[in-house]
């Protein structure tokens, strides 16, 4: 398994405890975390990434307990392991195209794939050198997705990334997910409440909230 999930439960703060289906994951495959608002698909999400910790249960990538990392190698065990498209873009929006992706290695201390090949497979090679605040949501997007891509991860954690597309867009940004997951031979989850995306990945989970 690339990724196993066992019991996760987490509470937000004043909040009443949420349990998730335990997830278990080969390279290669894809799940779709479905599950009404606010039913925790965003905070399991946070969770697989190990952005935050789990009050009990525990996660298992490629056989290395999140639990067992703290600090900055949890940083750098996230960094070259896991790709995380955000359901906002958190790019850095003064910096070009080209200096987000170079980012992402650097801080990741991993050579990766090449960055304007892989701009150029999402659509978006000629915006390398364009700001990312002059790009359209959709360009953003598709550089978020590059992003989690550049350093070919081994786990792809996408957050409801079709949520603002039209259905063509939705299309092209599932196809583009699935196709690169396929290429570096990446599990992928992605979390969703748009019925759209079922029609493309059998494999789900639900969560069913507190
Ligand atoms: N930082 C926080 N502090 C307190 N409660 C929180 C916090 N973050 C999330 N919650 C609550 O936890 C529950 C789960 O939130 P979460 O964002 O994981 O749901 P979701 O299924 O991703 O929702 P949506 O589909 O609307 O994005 C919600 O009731 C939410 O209000």
């Amino acid at each position: 398994m690339l990724i196993s999930t066992e019991n996760i439960q987490y509470s937000h703060p004043g909040q009443a405890p949420l349990s998730f289906p335990d997830i278990h994951l080969k390279a290669n495959e894809a799940l779709l975390v479905l599950g009404k608002s606010g039913s925790g698909k965003t905070t399991l999400l946070n969770i697989l990434g190990g952005l935050l910790k789990p009050h009990s249960g525990s996660v298992s990538i490629d056989g290395v307990a999140l639990s067992s990392l703290e600090g900055s190698n949890l940083d750098l065990f996230r960094g070259k392991n896991i790709g995380i498209v955000f359901q906002k873009p958190h790019l850095l929006a003064p910096l070009t195209v080209e200096e987000n992706l170079q980012m992402a290695h650097y801080f990741s201390k991993k050579k990766g794939q090449e960055i304007n090949r892989l701009l150029d497979e999402l659509g978006i090679g000629e915006k390398s050198k364009s700001r990312v605040q002059n790009l359209s949501e959709g360009e953003a997007q598709r550089v978020s997705i590059a992003r989690a891509l550049v350093n070919s991860p081994k786990l792809i954690l996408a957050d409801e990334p079709t949520s603002s597309l039209d259905d063509e867009n939705t299309f092209k940004v599932l196809n583009l997910l699935q196709t690169q997951a396929k290429k570096i031979g990446a599990a992928l989850i992605i979390v969703t409440h748009d019925q759209r995306v079922k029609d493309h990945i059998p494999q789900f989970i639900e969560v069913k909230g507190a």
